[in-house]
């Protein structure tokens, strides 16, 4: 059954909190995401005096029944800190069902289609990014949008990432899944440095300190907008996120300015692991041989293959995150 959700938070790291509720609802058993919208700044409706909104939309297909459904979505509400609950009020997270396929539904429990369905501009704009022909009430989605109550109320595209999982990795690996030996690459390979370099030119590379040393010269790499995570860096050659929450913060206003750039992270160790649970794909070249590593590519059991390519005696490997087959369109 398809069911539609929209998605909003007022409190905390809003981006954030959406991103990981995406990725929360996307592991739910018998359910796949299928779509999320961009994410809007939204003014507050109903009580106007609290912080504004980041709102976005979701499809997903589930088998499992729509109650079922909601009480999963409400245990993700309470996983991420929705503590306080006040009618129309400020929330670190709220997941609303919009519409479920063939359901109606008027208990207190479920209301469905949602009350509020074609009031809000935060609920119908992102619903619109999905879903523009979808019937309410006899009309489109797309139509109930151009309505003048609609049209006057407060919403602006957000300066966040949208997708739940916003990020490629590249890496070069042995049979062990080495990827270096004191602070080196393992091997260099020039068919490999070609593929990196195509894989990469014009996008963002996302790397730690230690990987930014490494480079030719200690230099940040040419025609690729560098980001470096580092708590103490100082330099003015790269951009410099201390936290994730930076990070975050950085990439959704790239995004806004380009949004067809990959934002791929190329090490190392420590990095590969901590920004791991964000990547939906893997690019590795996979070398023969052994070469006594000393770090190492996280293990990543949730891909999955999805292309190889060998050629000069390596293999160029495409992996998958499963279940990040959402669809996601650009604004
Ligand atoms: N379509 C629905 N989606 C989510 N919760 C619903 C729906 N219909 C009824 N509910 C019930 O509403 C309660 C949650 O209400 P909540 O306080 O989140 O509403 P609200 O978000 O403040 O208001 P609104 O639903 O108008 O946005 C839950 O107990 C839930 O069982
Ligand atoms: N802009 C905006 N305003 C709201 C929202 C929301 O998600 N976005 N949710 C509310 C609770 O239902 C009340 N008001």
């Amino acid at each position: 059954m398809k069911i539609y959700l929209s998605l909003g938070a007022n409190l905390g790291n809003r981006g954030e909190t959406l991103r990981e509720a995406l990725r929360q609802i996307a592991c739910l058993p018998q359910t796949a995401l299928k779509a999320v919208a961009p994410f809007y700044e939204t003014a507050p409706w109903g009580n106007q005096e609290q912080p504004a909104f980041i709102n976005t939309a979701a499809m997903v297909e589930t088998e499992l029944s729509p109650l079922n459904f909601l009480h999963k979505t409400q245990q993700i509400e309470l996983d991420l800190g929705r503590v306080r609950h006040e009618h129309w009020g400020a929330r670190t997270i709220d997941i609303d069902f919009l519409w479920a396929e063939g359901v109606a539904s008027d208990t207190e429990e479920l209301k469905l289609p949602h009350p509020y369905l074609t009031e809000r501009a935060f609920v119908l704009l992102p619903l619109r990014d999905i879903a523009p022909d979808l019937l309410l009430q006899g009309r489109a989605v797309a139509d109930w949008c151009r309505e003048e109550k609609i049209q006057q109320q407060e919403i602006h595209p957000a300066a966040e990432l949208c997708e739940p999982y916003p990020l490629s990795m590249i890496a070069c690996v042995d049979e062990q899944m080495g990827i270096g030996r004191q602070g080196k690459l393992l091997v260099h390979h020039a068919e490999d440095m070609q593929h990196f370099r195509q894989e990469t030119l014009g996008q963002v590379v996302i790397m730690g300190r230690k990987t930014l040393e490494s480079l030719p010269d200690g230099k940040p790499l040419r025609g690729r907008v560098n980001i470096v995570l580092s708590r103490s860096l100082v330099r003015d050659d790269v951009l410099i996120c201390r936290n994730l929450a930076e990070l975050w913060a950085l990439l959704g206003r790239l995004q806004v300015e380009q949004p067809r750039r990959k934002f791929i992270c190329i090490g190392g160790g420590e990095i590969y692991s901590l920004l791991l649970p964000y990547a939906k794909e893997i690019m590795l070249t996979k070398v023969t041989g052994k070469f006594a590593a000393d770090t190492f590519f996280p293990a990543h059991e949730e891909f999955f293959e999805a292309a190889r390519e060998a050629r000069s005696g390596l293999s160029f490997v495409r992996l998958w995150r499963a279940g990040a087959d959402y669809f996601s369109p650009r604004r």
